[in-house]
């Protein structure tokens, strides 16, 4: 059972195997976590609200890796002050996901070709085939190719911009291409197309009048303008002319950040960017892939090509897609490659290679050196190891094979979510006893009328009896579920966390039962309690924090009275210890507690949650008893 689609973001910073939603569930957490806990380097910080989460990470003894994220941070702080003070529109969130995408273009006619022919069949080139991926907001994404790979006409493709045929699917939450996501979307081409005689100022006050809503002020979109330039670090050279071929300007780098800048005017959802790096020295190119990865952050989904990023650049990608002659070799998170390409045989030449060089290597079909073990197969399976087509059609079929079945179902969102599914069914198994116990008391008017002739009310005999009979099932089934459950999930917990979390449910299930009873006996119409019943699981069902995890504030306080909320938080809680640490990036482990999706949750006070589930218990039946003696059971 997934979650739908939110617009809510509680993002992760590594996410290859979480949910196909904007909201990676905890159990994204469960196939992750390092157990050992023995990782010595933290980070902190995640916010609730991911749009404006600013992670830092202390890393794994990499001086340059933390240099980097410092850099990133600096950038997402400014990014995200600026934001706050200037985008008064919240940003919709966009999962782009593309499957299978291919296209082919035709050629012209070699010269003595007869074009009028029937018989001669047109030239053909397919410059896409079979190309999958799916980036969520919040994460970078880069794709990587040697020259006339395709990545050009992917970028463009996926901007909704690629004239003719394409076939196979791309989906912006879910839907095809429209208008409304044209206008989230911002496309930064490889060509800077600004004119050469305004200045950096101008150009982008000119693009604000030009491309804001007209519900802003003319002062406010100046100041959006001044506000990018702030942004963008571009404050130095504001008054400076852009410049072109025939009149000197800006530097590249500048201009290509005003390009950018001009399409962050509009705050776009989804930001895809030609070689924004190309022709600009590293330092610069950092700069500006730590301002890209900064609006990743603050919720974006951000899609960049890039031609030969350094290995500092390389790091600062979640994502890559490495394309060869416009077939993939890889897609997924960028700090696993190595360990991909070296599964199937590939190692890089020499220790702390530039991952970007060697995958441009593989592309090219130039394996600098293939393990030991695998050369026996490889020469095997290879007539000449130099047969550069060789090595690229099987890192194409490798591809297929390891790569595209997983892709596809997390495409697809058939993954496995157990806690998802551990709450459903305690939620959905809640449900019997619930309206089970509605009728209970109703039911027994007659008898409760002879009772209370005597003087005394009893919690019905009937109710007891008929409780304890249907205690097996409600014993036996959740164990059932739960146990298919953590199957399903391929997971193997303890035995501590399997009767914990069965305790859990169960406990759920009799404060659904106390419920039940409470409202049939204050009601005590079982047409008006069913209806009632049914409204208030939704609500407590809704604002568990499974399904919306920012609730608006003037209805977040019925968390507090939802047991569902309380049941979800211990069965997240009962999964992970505190001293737990899941992967967070290359090189970084943070804590599981400090998860966007858990902190929010707040699993600090688990006795309180059992001590509401408990007050609730008691409660319940509490209140049906009372209303049981002050009644009026006709
Ligand atoms: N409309 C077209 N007609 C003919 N060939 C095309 C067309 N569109 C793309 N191609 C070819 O498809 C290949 C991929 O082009 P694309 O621009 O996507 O590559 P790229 O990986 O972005 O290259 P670069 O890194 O050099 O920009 C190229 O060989 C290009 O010539």
């Amino acid at each position: 059972m997934m979650p739908p689609e939110q617009e809510t973001i509680t993002g992760t910073p590594n996410s290859t195997t979480t949910s196909a939603t904007t909201t990676p569930s905890p159990s994204f957490l469960l196939t992750n976590v390092n157990r050992s806990s023995e990782t010595g380097s933290v980070h902190a910080e995640p916010s609730c609200d991911h749009a404006e989460t600013s992670p830092t990470c202390s890393l794994g003894h990499d001086h340059d890796h933390h240099h980097n994220l410092v850099l990133a941070d600096h950038h997402n702080q400014s990014a995200g002050a600026v934001r706050s003070s200037i985008f008064r529109e919240s940003l919709r969130p966009v999962t782009l996901k593309f499957e299978d995408v291919a296209y082919t273009v035709n050629l012209k006619p070699r010269n003595g070709m007869n074009c009028f022919s029937t018989h001669v069949p047109k030239p053909t080139r397919a410059v896409l085939n079979g190309v999958s991926g799916l980036v969520r907001p919040g994460e970078l994404l880069a794709m990587l190719g040697p020259s006339g790979s395709g990545k050009t006409t992917l970028l463009t493709a996926l901007a909704g911009r690629l004239p003719g045929k394409i076939s196979g699917n791309i989906s912006y939450n879910g839907q095809p291409f429209s208008s409304s996501m044209k206008r989230k979307t911002g496309f930064v081409s490889q060509d800077d197309v600004l004119y050469p005689h305004l200045t950096v100022l101008e150009t982008l006050t000119y693009a604000a009048l030009l491309r804001l809503p007209k519900k802003l002020t003319r002062e406010e979109k100046i100041e959006q303008a001044e506000l990018i330039i702030v942004e963008l670090g571009l404050t130095r050279c504001r008054n400076g002319v852009v410049g072109g071929p025939l009149l000197r300007g800006v530097s590249g780098g500048e201009k290509k950040r005003v390009s950018i800048g001009q399409e962050m005017l509009v705050n776009p959802c989804l930001l895809l960017l030609d070689e924004p790096t190309s022709g600009l020295d590293s330092t610069t190119a950092q700069r500006i892939i730590a301002t890209l990865r900064g609006l990743a952050r603050g919720g974006r989904t951000v899609i960049t090509t890039l031609h030969q990023p350094s290995s500092r650049l390389y790091r600062m990608f979640d994502k890559v897609v490495v394309l060869s002659e416009g077939c993939p070799i890889y897609c997924g998170q960028a700090g696993r490659v190595m360990d991909y390409f070296g599964s199937i045989g590939y190692v890089p030449g020499f220790n702390f290679m530039n991952p970007a060089d060697f995958l441009l290597d593989l592309a090219n079909g130039i394996a600098t050196d293939i393990k030991q073990d695998d050369q026996h197969e490889f020469h095997g399976r290879l007539e000449h190891l130099d047969d550069q087509n060789s090595i690229k059609q099987h890192l194409v079929s490798s591809y297929k094979k390891n790569i595209y079945p997983t892709l596809k179902a997390e495409i697809h969102g058939n993954h496995k979510d157990p806690i998802g599914l551990l709450f459903f069914f305690s939620i959905f198994w809640g449900f019997f006893p619930l309206f089970n116990a509605i009728f209970a008391f109703p039911q027994e008017r007659p008898m409760l009328i002879k009772e209370r002739s005597s003087g005394m009310y009893r919690l019905s005999s009937y109710y007891f009896a008929r409780m304890a009979g249907d205690l097996p099932m409600e014993l036996v089934l959740p164990t059932v579920f739960v146990t298919v459950t953590y199957w399903m999930g391929g997971l193997k917990p303890s035995l501590i966390t399997f009767l914990l979390t069965l305790l859990i449910i169960l406990f759920n299930v009799l404060v659904s039962q106390g419920l039940g009873l409470a409202l049939g006996a204050i009601l005590m119409d079982v047409k008006q309690a069913t209806t009632l019943a049914s409204v208030t699981m939704l609500v407590f069902l809704l604002v568990g924090g499974y399904y919306i995890q920012k609730i608006p504030a003037f209805i977040a306080w019925l968390k507090y009275i939802s047991f569902s909320h309380y049941c979800y938080k211990l069965l997240v809680g009962v999964q992970y210890t505190d001293n737990e640490f899941y992967e967070c990036g290359i090189g970084m482990h943070c804590r599981v507690m400090d998860f966007p999706a858990i902190k929010c949750l707040g699993l600090d006070n688990k006795w309180w949650d059992v001590a509401a589930l408990t007050v609730m218990f008691v409660g319940y039946r509490l209140l049906a008893y009372v209303a049981l003696r002050m009644g009026q059971p006709q």
